[in-house]
């Protein structure tokens, strides 16, 4: 006879975290220009399965990349992170990784998917070595067996920050764990929520560093925040300098029709950021102008931004709004093509747009393939847009229906949902079915973040505004 399970330790919950749209100032953010960046309606969900006393495992299921690993917790290099000189507390603000430690865990990350080839491997080593550095620095050897099961409808490596969002959710799951955070609750004071924010993001950036080698912080800042913002990263080094980035999160960005078109080319943002360092240290006095002038493109968007009404003024004005952030759409777009992170793919995006006349592109993230992004002129009729999308699918582009300044980091928890009219109809959360959900609908359908009305149950932490 089969033993009986025993009962999970803590019940299974869910955290969520959404991708983001850079419309201004990607790769010159890493220099600590500014950038301003929103939240996207496509989301990653994370559950979380605590298991019985009697398991001593941790699993990393990352279902749409494929990766599936079981480690012995005892078995971790606990030793190493726990030295006094390298313990760090869920409050330390980590800027950097640590290389002994980094290196201590690589033969971990490295155990996963030995059956695929070194390409495939890649990517699922470098979630792996995210997930244990985190875990490693936030649990201990005597956390309690769980199973991680990630679940995306963000597409991976298309410039839509799939790696911050992966990298929020993993470390909002592990500080609820630990129980160093306060919330979500709907009268959570503005201060307190904030400070969870931050928390979270501090260690999201840490996951990203592992990803992406030198990431900006734009991405996991906004994902974990939520809506838009400016982002700006301080220089470190400086006697006194602090290495807090400046976020300023933008309530009056308009809602304006914006066209996110994905070239299906996949590309690795630590590649493109790695080719813009070197293209900057070998022409240094050409190159810095470029991300000067991306600084101040963002700059100009930005003023235009505070001191237009895109939503109540009169139609004269919108246009001439319309047109001048639609130029620096374009600008931007001209440096970073001569920053060599255009692909022929986006060019045909962008040509095919300029063709017809009715907007202006840009690509977003990283580039070298990756997703671009395109506003249109007030004035453009339905069918120009539903002829233009027809072109983009005959070419094998895809295009997304997204919503530019969504909710930030949420949590579901207990991993059930209530129906809105019969609290007694609750529904958990199965993990095999949020395992075998289909594609991004199959995701949504099942457990998205205000995919169903009749749905409550997910909490977020909002950003205070400024
Ligand atoms: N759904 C996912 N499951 C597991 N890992 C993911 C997922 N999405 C992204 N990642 C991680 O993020 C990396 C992609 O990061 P990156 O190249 O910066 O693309 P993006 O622009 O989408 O963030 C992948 O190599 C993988 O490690
Ligand atoms: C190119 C960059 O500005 C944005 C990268 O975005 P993504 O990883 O392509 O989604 C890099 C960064 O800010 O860290």
């Amino acid at each position: 006879m089969r033993r009986k399970q025993s009962l999970p330790m803590a019940p299974t919950f869910m955290v969520s975290a959404p991708g983001k749209v850079i419309v201004f100032g990607e790769h010159a953010a890493v220099y600590g220009k500014p950038a301003i960046a929103a939240a996207i309606s496509l989301r990653s969900y994370l559950l979380v399965n605590t298991l019985s006393k009697s398991c001593h495992t941790v699993t990393l299921n990352m279902r749409d990349i494929g990766l599936a690993h079981t480690w012995d917790i005892a078995a971790l290099p606990w030793t190493v992170f726990n030295q006094p000189e390298k313990k760090k507390s869920f409050h330390s603000h980590v800027t950097s990784l640590d290389d002994d430690l980094l290196d201590t865990i690589i033969p971990y990350a490295e155990e996963v998917s030995k059956h695929l080839p070194q390409q495939d491997r890649k990517i699922h080593i470098s979630s792996a070595k995210a997930f244990l550095y985190l875990f490693l620095s936030l649990s201990s050897p005597h956390s309690p067996a769980v199973i991680y099961t990630l679940r995306s409808t963000i597409p991976v490596r298309a410039g839509l920050g799939s790696s911050a969002s992966v990298c929020v959710c993993l470390s909002a799951a592990l500080l609820l764990q630990i129980r160093a955070l306060a919330g979500p609750h709907p009268d959570q004071p503005p201060e307190e929520a904030e400070l969870q924010i931050e928390r979270i993001n501090r260690w999201a950036y840490v996951g990203e560093m592992c990803i992406q080698g030198n990431p900006s912080g734009v991405d996991n800042t906004v994902s974990a925040g939520g809506k838009a913002v400016l982002y700006q990263r301080q220089r470190q080094g400086a006697a006194g300098s602090s290495s807090t980035p400046l976020v300023t999160p933008l309530p009056r960005f308009p809602k304006l029709p914006l066209l996110l078109v994905n070239t299906r080319q996949g590309r690795s943002s630590l590649t493109q950021v790695e080719n813009v360092s070197v293209l900057r240290r070998n022409h240094p006095k050409v190159v810095e102008p470029i991300l000067e002038g991306i600084g101040e493109v963002c700059n100009s968007a930005l003023e235009l931004i505070s001191s237009t009404d895109f939503d109540g003024g009169d139609n004269g004005s919108m246009s001439a709004a319309v047109e001048h952030l639609g130029t620096l759409i374009r600008i931007n777009h001209g440096f970073l093509v001569s920053l060599g992170v255009s692909h022929p793919r986006l060019e045909r995006i962008r040509e095919l747009v300029d063709y017809a006349g009715i907007g202006w592109t840009k690509l977003t993230g990283a580039g070298g393939g990756g997703c671009a992004i395109t506003l249109f002129r007030p004035d453009v009729e339905e069918e120009t847009i539903r002829e233009l999308e027809q072109k983009f699918e005959a070419e094998g582009f895809e295009k997304y229906e997204t919503v530019l300044g969504a909710d930030g980091v949420g949590v579901l928890w207990p991993a059930v949902f209530r129906n809105e009219d019969d609290d007694r109809a609750a529904e958990e959360v199965d993990r095999e079915m949020f395992e075998k959900a289909e594609g991004p609908q199959g995701i949504d359908r099942l457990v998205g973040v205000g995919a169903q009305e009749n749905r409550k149950g997910w909490k977020f932490w909002t950003r205070m505004a400024v």
